[in-house]
């Protein structure tokens, strides 16, 4: 039985990482969250995710139709069938990211998938906050926000997402909604599996460094670090966004490097990252949860923890899935653009005022 005021919503994204499509239902107002559904992953095969890769830092107008219907095609996949929903949140493949520039530029058709699925479908979710003077990402802070309630959370903590890129999400949960001022301060900590992931498919032909493996047998190149370090996007106050490959030339800088020790020192730029990020938190959280795919990097969460003045552990630890987080945070979102409500606010991207983003639309009847 739905709580009054709930929809049963599912969710989708295709991440930074290029891996495939995560899909989860969830059951939400939009606000709280009344419960968790189903979930799918979806893998892109080799050739997808070279075609996908291959369209990455194009913009409109730029030919990437091949691409999109990948991104369209995976999405049906993954979500028919997943559950009975009323709603559904499409995030799309970013191909491009540059709020101060040219935008931010996800592909994916919300209006093909509607008619493919038959059910509504809320898409382009961060044009309107760049319009409006923000970053566009992140956006799985307010999802955060109602995690923190969910899980009865009363003083700070922080939500570390390492997907591609990090993302860190500080939060206030004694604050009545996540729009009020002081509720969530959120932004892009650097890169995260994204360099590891390039390194390893250069050097190894692999697609991760599995578990951190390789990483846990090498030497931290501390002078990488320190430079890496001394980039001006560490300097800049939150809220800040990165687009996947800006730090392009960390792997340059780990080039000379033997394989453990480059897949080391790209950890170690990783968790300093995270740390640099701690301190410009408004207060100490109490915890920080991991979600996202490097969670599972057992070198990269070691170092994490050393750099970290707080207890580290991954989401699990207090009951929820970090696998499918942010497809939850789609879903969760969808429901707020249907409901008129905001999806960010100044905390969150730096957007003038809280604002909603997000396209609704609907199979045409018959
Ligand atoms: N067992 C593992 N060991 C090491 N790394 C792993 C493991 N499992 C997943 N990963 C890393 O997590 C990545 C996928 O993470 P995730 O799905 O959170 O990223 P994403 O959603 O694509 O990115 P983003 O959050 O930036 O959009 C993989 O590409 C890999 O680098
Ligand atoms: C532009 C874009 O797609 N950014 C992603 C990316 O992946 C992680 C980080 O960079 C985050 O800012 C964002 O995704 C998550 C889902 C977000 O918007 O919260």
């Amino acid at each position: 039985m739905l709580k009054a005021g709930a929809v049963r919503v599912a969710g989708a994204m295709s991440g930074t990482s290029l891996d495939g499509v995560d899909a989860a239902v969830i059951e939400t107002d939009g606000e709280a969250i009344f419960g968790f559904g189903p979930s799918r992953f979806l893998p892109y095969s080799a050739d997808q995710q070279a075609v996908l890769s291959a369209a990455l830092g194009k913009w409109p107008g730029e030919d990437v139709a091949q691409a999109a219907e990948i991104v369209e095609t995976v999405h049906a996949q993954a979500l028919a069938g997943l559950d009975e929903v009323a709603l559904v949140g499409f995030h799309g493949q970013t191909l491009a990211h540059e709020p101060r520039g040219r935008g931010t530029h996800q592909i994916g058709d919300g209006a093909v998938l509607a008619e493919v699925l038959g059910v509504p479908v809320v898409w382009d979710f961060r044009s309107t906050d760049v319009e409006m003077g923000g970053e566009g990402a992140p956006l799985a802070p307010f999802y955060h926000f109602a995690l923190a309630k969910w899980i009865g959370a009363e003083g700070p903590l922080a939500v570390l997402n390492l997907g591609g890129v990090g993302n860190l999400t500080w939060i206030d949960p004694s604050k009545a909604a996540p729009e009020v001022e002081g509720a969530l301060l959120a932004f892009d900590t650097g890169p995260a599996n994204a360099p590891i992931n390039d390194l390893m498919r250069a050097r190894r032909g692999l697609a991760c460094d599995e578990d951190g493996a390789l990483a846990a047998t090498g030497e931290v190149d501390a002078a990488v670090v320190t430079d890496f370090l001394s980039s001006p996007y560490f300097y800049r106050m939150p809220p800040k966004s990165l687009d996947r490959n800006d730090f392009r030339s960390l792997s340059q800088a780990v080039s000379r490097l033997a394989d453990g020790d480059a897949a080391a020192t790209l950890s170690a730029c990783v968790a300093a990252s995270v740390a640099q990020g701690l301190d410009q938190c408004p207060a100490p959280p109490e915890r920080l949860l991991v979600t996202g795919g490097g969670r599972h990097n057992r070198t990269l969460m070691a170092m994490i923890s050393a750099a970290a003045d707080m207890p580290v552990a991954p989401i699990e630890a207090v009951g929820l899935d970090g696998d499918m987080l942010e497809a939850q945070a789609f879903a969760f979102l969808a429901v707020r653009v249907a409901r008129g409500l905001p999806t960010s606010c100044p905390g969150t991207t730096g957007v003038r005022a809280a604002v909603g983003g997000g396209t609704l639309s609907k199979p045409r009847k018959g």
